[in-house]
């Protein structure tokens, strides 16, 4: 399968003789949900702003739907790759969530026809119907973060970055969140978390790389990485409390508690 998006043997440094990242290498594919994970300071928004090219590596190469993005302006690149920020005003500069919705479609060669399409089906999926008319800096920072979502989704990007998109919110929300991924994932397109809550990575990801010194240290399915307790010291993060309890229960690695449930129910009926 053609990667979306590939890195090999990229570096970068805000000052480049200091470098914050060295020697990145992977690739993205369609249909996958990839989780960054790393202490603070580590360089995983940093790594965000490589992959949609705000920012350039000083070595190395990065490849965008077959494209060397080092020949593609940022516009270009926003086509095949969308960004919910961490901090979503600074992404909104629309006066309407409407109006910020419509913006990215707009852009794009597309029907009026399928314009609406794609804002209709981004505002019922955020559950945004409500507040159509308001000021998307109105809205608290939750609806603000869907706001940001929706107009991403609505662009129908192959690869979408969010940057601690679950951060801050409810259990509603998170679902909302959990189940919007799951819905692109089905569609083919890919995902890449920014995340420093191991329960929705274990959740939500296909896959985790993590980061520790500038380097690429771990590149490994979910329930491997959680289930290597060196891994996880390596990129300083903690188990999930799911994966804790399987393993102590001596059980398979469980990423959610209905795997859990099936696990310890088919212990019971013998079968494990
Ligand atoms: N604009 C910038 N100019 C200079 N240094 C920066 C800039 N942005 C980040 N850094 C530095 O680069 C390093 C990596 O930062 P980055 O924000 O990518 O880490 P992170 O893993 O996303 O951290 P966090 O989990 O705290 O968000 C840190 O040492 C940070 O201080």
């Amino acid at each position: 399968m053609t990667p979306i998006l590939t890195l090999d043997a990229v570096r970068f440094g805000y000052d480049p003789e200091k470098p914050v990242l060295r020697d990145i290498a992977f690739s993205i594919h369609p249909g996958e949900v990839v989780a960054v994970v790393g202490r603070n300071g580590a360089g995983k928004s940093t790594m965000l702003r490589l992959l949609n090219g705000l920012l350039r590596p000083d070595a190395g190469s990065v490849r965008t739907a077959g494209k060397d993005a080092a020949k593609l302006k940022v516009s270009e690149i926003a086509a095949h790759v969308g960004t919910v920020f961490q901090a979503p005003e600074q992404q909104i500069f629309n006066a309407t969530v409407q109006t910020e919705i419509a913006f990215g479609p707009a852009q794009q060669c597309l029907s009026s026809e399928e314009q609406q399409a794609r804002i209709d089906d981004a505002v019922a999926r955020t559950g945004l119907g409500e507040v159509l008319e308001m000021h998307p800096l109105d809205l608290d920072a939750a609806m603000r973060r869907f706001v940001a979502v929706a107009s991403v989704i609505a662009c129908r990007p192959d690869l979408m970055l969010f940057d601690e998109a679950q951060r801050g919110l409810d259990a509603t929300r998170r679902s909302l969140l959990g189940g919007i991924i799951a819905e692109e994932k089905a569609a083919g397109r890919a995902i890449v978390l920014v995340c420093h809550d191991m329960d929705f990575v274990a959740a939500h990801a296909d896959r985790v790389l993590g980061l520790a010194e500038g380097r690429l240290v771990v590149d490994a399915p979910v329930a491997e990485f959680f289930s290597d307790a060196a891994a996880t010291r390596a990129v300083s993060v903690e188990q999930p409390g799911i994966v804790t309890l399987s393993q102590a229960l001596d059980l398979p690695v469980a990423l959610q508690a209905p795997d859990l449930v099936l696990a310890l129910r088919k212990r019971l009926k013998g079968g494990a």
